[in-house]
């Protein structure tokens, strides 16, 4: 893999709250990273402000409210998401198909032909989840079993991808294809600590196992150097 594809595949976590942040980071990591995500911290302190101030730098965005309400809502909120010109979003798969569904049919509806619509994405099991946690909400399925559960509902429902662990791309690539995108948090270069990730893998073996992204956020923010820490990222996915 060229240092060019290893970077598109890198998302950045941009998980700050002060909008003058926004710039800071979109220009710092704009030749290290691919996409940058903003999350509900970024989101709620700043709003679409912030989506705008990326789209401004010229960097591509990851939209990730993890929408979870009833149909019509999710299906009007991801429609306000594709109006801000995002290229990602993305909803929980424990919603349901009829909440899944109806949103795919919302933005194909709204998005044929004149302009792209983003790619929208299921979150399967948080990467900060186990079995411990799936038990505690009345799951008593083995984590890979129920991300490959949701990542098929998600597929059926005409999702266009899941947000999973690097650990259980095989097992999404063998159920649903691959042209089904697979985007993995839980992403801990040998330099970093773990932090609240429970499921998680290095950069070079995240890419080898299939992913198609890569979110990272903490080694990268907390790192003295984070240009040098993102350069570091890449040359383990180029070297592995
Ligand atoms: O299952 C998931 C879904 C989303 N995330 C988000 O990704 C980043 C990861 O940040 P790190 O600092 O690299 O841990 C963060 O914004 C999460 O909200 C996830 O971690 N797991």
């Amino acid at each position: 893999m060229t240092r060019e594809e290893a970077i598109k595949k890198i998302i950045f976590a941009m998980d700050v709250k002060e909008f003058s942040d926004v710039q800071y980071w979109a220009e710092l990591l704009s030749q290290h990273v691919g996409m940058f995500k903003v999350g509900k911290q970024l989101y709620t302190a700043c709003g679409p402000a912030a989506v705008r101030m990326i789209q401004k730098c010229g960097g591509e965005v990851f939209l990730d409210l993890k929408y979870h309400d009833i149909p019509n809502t999710v299906a009007m909120a991801a429609l306000e998401a594709a109006n801000l010109g995002v290229q990602l979003c993305d909803l929980h798969a424990m919603g349901g198909y009829e909440m899944m569904n109806k949103t795919m049919e919302t933005l194909d509806k709204n998005f044929s032909g004149c302009t792209a619509r983003p790619k929208v994405l299921a979150i399967t099991v948080l990467t900060s989840s186990n079995e411990e946690t799936l038990r505690g909400i009345g799951i008593d399925l083995p984590v890979p079993e129920m991300v490959v559960k949701l990542a098929k509902l998600a597929k059926s429902a005409g999702v266009d991808g899941v947000v999973a662990s690097p650990q259980e791309v095989g097992l999404i690539r063998e159920a649903c294809g691959k042209d089904f995108l697979v985007v993995t948090p839980g992403v801990r270069p040998s330099f970093a600590s773990a932090d609240d990730q429970k499921r998680i893998m290095t950069p070079a073996e995240a890419v080898k196992a299939g992913s198609d992204y890569l979110v990272i956020g903490r080694p990268i923010a907390a790192a003295q150097s984070p240009a040098e820490a993102a350069q570091k990222i890449v040359d383990e996915i180029v070297a592995g």
